[in-house]
């Protein structure tokens, strides 16, 4: 790193803006220019030249917190993470507290001379109080230093010691740990030791899981039944621990004899584990920071010589500038080093002075006070055998301040890399969270405090922090995890069972195949066709495009959201094949509900419209109805609507031809002519559009408002005709399978309150499992469920989830959209007046995945069934067909399609199915069955 640019503030004249690490520079707390003392300080140029080494500018400090992003998206990625000096250990920690844990939770503290065991009742209110009863227990040097055993089995006897005390009647308990030694985690209850460290070297432990020597401990006891849940690190402990103020607490932060920190990381961030949702906690580790270089030119002459005399040279090199354990030891050496140039104790040393860790952290603390600190120095000063000059005093504070400072200004640039990457990575422009604060450099110093919080703002201005100072160590946040954990495997269990309902086994969907093919053999048989769910309606249509049609066709497309008139041309494929001129017409529910002359009415108008603006008025065009309803077909050109479907209800028509009542309208409105040549329904258009480009596509399936299938059937099958030879086109109008029951056992509660709340309950069964009209309304009534169980939005329900269709189903394309962040999944509830947190979001992108998959799979279940059938039909061994699809769910949603695939493939192993997606089929399909109708008749004629 060059400095080449920086502007060095030592000597310039003091001013307002924080000069983080430079004596006279606006140093919180400490006295400036104005004393007699200061003023001579600008007179000690050695004093300046030996400081100047801590200065870290702005600059500087940005470059530490670019450099710390750096290292810790190296130690987060799956490629570097083993070689990185930033660790950033996966702590297995899902969510932070949501106020509403409650119970009592056992910890045991594992700390430097003693076992804490605690036992924490949490009352569940959203200002947790606590209660605490704990007990200390020393741990011997026989204990710290003998065999492993020896250790767990120590704390296992104490937690009995503890409980035998509290006299409580039996029952079970679960446990938190805090162990507060370097350790691989793979699981919240599961933690491999790396290695011993501070007095502790129990040999046997390193490389094992110590969560289960300890739970092995307590079961040999056979005393209590005493369950450990999670495993839990002390910088983890403090974050959890914490109570947040008005926003969560999703950063922990630890600056004592060691440094260390942590925080809400996204999980798909964290590469090393394989969750990918939601959040994690992260420790840094970042007291190894700049064990590279990286901090190589901040390092200070006096970093260097603390470096060398520690227990672990080139180590813990960014630790060694914040903690309190070295700062002393700097302090030490700078005053040293200006004592031996004659700058100070009129050039004297003294052995004391000379001795490593002469100098503590708490004597720092104390002298940089504002008030008492040059008489502090003073009796520092005299300990260590100096006597001691006002002038030593006050440069003495000078030093200790210099170094303080600098420690808090680095902690800060770590702290702004933290914020900048959480803000970074959520997606947001401003962050705003709670940062957990504890150990000796902050409790009772608002100095420090004050100082990180200046600089966080500089340095990252796009995040609002507030500091909390930790209350109780790691024993409060230890028993925080442990209730998480309880409260979250706990509504794990209720949601899956929630959700089990409606997860289908391999079984299940062969069962959905089997009874399907079942009810299209009886639909197809005259006489059981009354008892068949589904109609098997034959269309007329025995022929698909051969491609020497031509002309210019009308076609209309009434069955779902909109009704649209278009122009289809049809040249020939040289010259552009089929060319479309379309406009979009709403049906307003009032018109599709009402009565029905007006339904037709409306259409007439919306061809009137389209033909004025085509200018093609006073032409008769041949023209085809795609009409996306159950019709009963007597010929081509003539549909008994049997039953309205998706939302539709015009009265008068359920039971008449429906190209007469256009007829009737046409008349009525006397605009103009219509020649309707065929009525079709749109899987029928979207097979017919398909087969134009592929000649085997034969079967056409829908998945947009409705679902419904159609295929080639044998016409010798077809039943309910006279028979014959070749095949005709069936309609199978599939949204009614399980009408007669048939799928009862498969229908959850969910699905019966969307039923009940429809316009036609008992109906369209097979549909309202899978269409676009229902999905929405099948999570809502889900997250309904789970809110009222308290599994959701904190179990308060938002007035705007009650109300119908208020949840589209195009809300479960986008919240499953791979690229999308789970921020967005917040916003899109947000705009639902559903305040959520993080795990609200990623539970609500688990109903919408449950409910998108058991619908594709069903749909692939039924797409299965038809292509068996076709198989067997023809006697073939191995089938190979095109199925044309349309349909904005199939389309649109990020996952249907391949779920669709995928179950058709384990279901019909022997039928090799291609899918094409249909360009505009109901539209062009119609016009293509007008054309090849023109055609056949014309050979007819001739
Ligand atoms: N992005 C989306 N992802 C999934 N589904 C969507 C999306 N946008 C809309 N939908 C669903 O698709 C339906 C509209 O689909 P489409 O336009 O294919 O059907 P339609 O022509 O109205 O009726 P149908 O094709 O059933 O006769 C809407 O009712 C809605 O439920």
């Amino acid at each position: 790193m060059s400095s080449g640019q920086e502007k060095p503030l030592v000597g310039k004249p003091p001013g307002n803006q924080l000069s983080p690490t430079c004596p006279g520079h606006g140093l919180a707390g400490v006295s400036e220019s104005s004393s007699p003392q200061a003023q001579s300080w600008h007179l000690t140029t050695k004093m300046q030249s030996s400081l100047q080494p801590l200065c870290l500018s702005l600059e500087k400090l940005h470059r530490v917190k670019d450099s710390m992003l750096e290292a810790m998206d190296r130690g987060l990625s799956r490629r570097t993470h083993a070689q990185a000096t930033v660790r950033m250990l996966p702590t297995f920690i899902r969510s932070t507290p949501d106020g509403t844990e409650r119970g009592e939770f056992l910890v045991l503290e594992l700390g430097d001379i003693d076992l804490r065991v605690l036992l924490v009742e949490l009352s569940g209110d959203t200002r947790q109080t606590v209660t605490v009863k704990d007990r200390r227990f020393p741990v011997s040097d026989a204990i710290a230093q003998g065999p492993g055993e020896k250790l767990f089995a120590f704390m296992a006897t104490c937690l009995c010691e503890f409980l035998d005390g509290l006299r409580l009647p039996q029952r079970a308990f679960q446990l938190g740990f805090s162990f507060p030694f370097s350790c691989r985690q793979t699981r919240l209850d599961q933690s491999y030791l790396i290695s011993w460290t501070k007095r502790f070297k129990c040999p046997g432990v390193e490389g094992r899981d110590v969560v289960e020597l300890l739970q092995n401990a307590i079961n040999k006891q056979d005393r209590y039944c005493i369950k450990v849940i999670a495993v839990v690190n002390d910088t983890t402990g403090t974050m959890m621990g914490c109570e947040a103020s008005a926003e969560p607490c999703e950063v922990g932060l630890i600056v004592d004899a060691g440094t260390n920190s942590c925080f809400m990381a996204e999980a798909r961030c964290v590469e090393v584990v394989e969750e990918s949702l939601g959040r994690m906690g992260v420790v840094t580790e970042w007291g190894s920071f700049g064990d590279d270089g990286t901090l190589n030119d901040m390092l200070s002459p006096y970093d260097r010589l603390v470096d060398e005399t520690s227990l672990n040279p080139g180590k813990q090199r960014f630790e060694k500038m914040i903690s309190g354990l070295y700062l002393g030891e700097i302090v030490r050496h700078i005053l040293a080093e200006l004592a031996t140039q004659g700058g100070l104790f009129s050039g004297r040393t003294t052995p004391a002075l000379l001795t490593k860790g002469s100098v503590q952290i708490r004597d720092i603390l104390e002298i940089t006070d504002e008030q008492v600190g040059v008489a502090r120095a003073q009796c520092v000063l005299w300990r260590l055998g100096l006597e001691a000059s006002d002038q030593d005093c006050f440069s003495m504070q000078q030093v200790c301040s210099a170094v303080y400072i600098r420690a808090a200004s680095l902690c800060a640039a770590g702290l702004a890399a933290i914020l900048s990457h959480m803000r970074r990575n959520r997606e947001l422009t401003r962050l705003k969270t709670s940062v957990a604060v504890d150990g000796a450099m902050f409790r009772d110093h608002a100095k420090f405090s004050q100082t990180l919080q200046q600089l966080v703002k500089k340095l990252a201005p796009e995040c609002d922090i507030t500091l909390v100072q930790a209350e109780d160590g790691s024993g409060k946040g230890t028993a925080m995890v442990t209730a998480v954990a309880s409260r979250l495997a706990a509504q794990r269990f209720q949601v899956n069972q929630t959700l089990a309902l409606l997860k289908l086994s391999p079984n299940a969907l062969g069962e959905v195949q089997a009874l399907l093919r079942r009810e299209m053999e009886l639909g197809l048989k005259k006489e059981t066709q009354a008892t068949s769910s589904v109609r098997m309606l034959p269309t007329y249509i025995c022929a698909t495009p051969d491609g020497s049609e031509r002309g210019d066709f009308l076609a209309l497309d009434l069955g779902g959201t909109n009704f649209r008139v278009l122009l289809v041309q049809v040249g020939a494929r040289e010259q552009g094949g089929v060319r479309i001129v379309s406009e979009l017409y709403s049906i307003p529910p009032q018109v599709a509900q009402g009565p029905g002359s007006q339904l037709f009415d409306h259409i007439v108008e919306c061809i009137a419209d389209f033909q004025t603006k085509q200018g093609m008025m006073g032409q008769t065009l041949p023209l085809g109805f795609t009409f996306s309803f159950p019709c009963q077909q007597t010929s081509l050109d003539q549909g008994i609507l049997l039953s309205w479907t998706k939302g539709f209800n015009a009265s008068g028509c359920v039971g008449q031809d429906v190209v007469k009542l256009l007829r009737e309208a046409v008349k009525r409105k006397n605009h103009f002519a219509l020649d309707v040549v065929a009525i079709v329904n749109d899987t029928v258009g979207t097979m017919m559009s398909c087969g134009y480009d592929d000649p085997s596509c034969e079967v056409g399936l829908i998945v947009g408002t409705g679902t419904n299938a159609c295929y080639m059937e044998e016409l010798r099958n077809v039943g309910t005709l006279a028979g014959g030879e070749g095949r005709m086109c069936v309609n199978m109008e599939w949204g009614a399978f399980g009408d007669n029951g048939c799928l009862d056992a498969f229908f959850t509660p969910f699905d019966r309150q969307v039923d009940e709340a429809s316009l036609n309950p008992g109906r369209q069964r097979f549909e309202k499992l899978i269409s676009g009209m229902y999905l929405g309304e099948i999570v809502r009534y889900i997250l309904l469920e789970l809110t009222a169980k308290g599994l959701l939005f904190r179990g308060r329900p938002s007035p705007k989830l009650q109300t119908r269709d208020i949840f589209q189903t195009k809300f479960l394309s986008s919240i499953e959209s791979d690229g999308l962040a789970l921020r967005q999944v917040c916003a899109i509830l947000e705009q639902l007046g559903l305040h959520v947190t993080c795990e609200d979001s990623v539970l609500v992108r688990e109903v919408c995945q449950v409910v998108a998959r058991r619908a594709a799979q069903l749909c692939g279940a039924g797409v299965a069934a038809v292509a068996e059938k076709i198989r067997e039909n023809r006697g073939l061994e191995q089938l190979s067909v095109t199925v044309g699809v349309d349909g904005t769910l199939y389309k649109l949603h990020p996952h249907f399609a391949q779920e669709v695939q995928g179950t058709v493939q384990r279901l019909a192993p022997r039928c090799s199915i291609t899918f094409l997606q249909s360009e505009d089929g109901s539209g062009k399909g119609a016009a293509l069955i007008a054309a090849v109708a023109c055609r056949v008749a014309r050979h007819q004629r001739a």
